[in-house]
């Protein structure tokens, strides 16, 4: 677990540095990230959501396995078993199901608007219950969080979050 969990973190680094990197972002964001991420918390979840109840599949209905949020935060990496559940909401507000690829990581993370944070929910059909792992890093505690000022653009993308710690 902890190879795994060490494994992870690496991934969760990556992302984030291609992020970065992917809006030419100066270099020092990434030293302070990863100044984040080794002073930051970082929980590792997992978790199990039981098949819909005989009861429910009677009525022919799907089981809510968690209501729809979204999270708050830096980065989401999620996996799972073999059995779907995960659900995203367009930004038309239609829900559409993902079919995550064996092996396959899915990514949720949020950056003054530009990458979508997601509302997402899962639900649950068919008679197997499903397992998930979720990896959710946070900035450390007296971190100040503030949009990198190369990110706004009074036009196309205005400042949406103000600085907060
Ligand atoms: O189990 C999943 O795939 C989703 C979990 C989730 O969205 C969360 O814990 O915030
Ligand atoms: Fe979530």
């Amino acid at each position: 677990m902890n190879s795994m969990s060490a494994k992870l973190l690496e991934l969760n680094y990556m992302i984030l540095k291609m992020i970065q990197e992917g809006y030419d972002l100066p270099k020092h964001y990434i030293t302070e990230t990863e100044d984040m991420l080794t002073k930051g918390t970082v929980h590792f979840r997992l978790m199990k959501y039981k098949a819909p109840s005989n009861e429910n599949k009677k009525e022919g209905g799907d089981e809510n396995g968690l209501v729809a949020h979204t999270d708050k935060n830096t980065l989401t990496i999620l996996f799972q078993n073999d059995v779907q559940g995960l659900e995203v909401q367009t930004k038309s507000g239609k829900w559409i199901q993902l079919e995550i690829p064996h092996n396959a990581y899915v990514v949720i993370a949020w950056s003054n608007g530009r990458l979508h944070a997601a509302n997402h929910r899962v639900t649950m059909k068919g008679d197997k219950e499903r397992y998930s792992v979720g990896v959710f890093t946070m900035p450390k505690d007296e971190a100040k969080i503030e949009v990198p000022p190369e990110l706004v653009d009074a036009n196309t993308h205005p400042l949406r979050y103000k600085p907060f710690t």
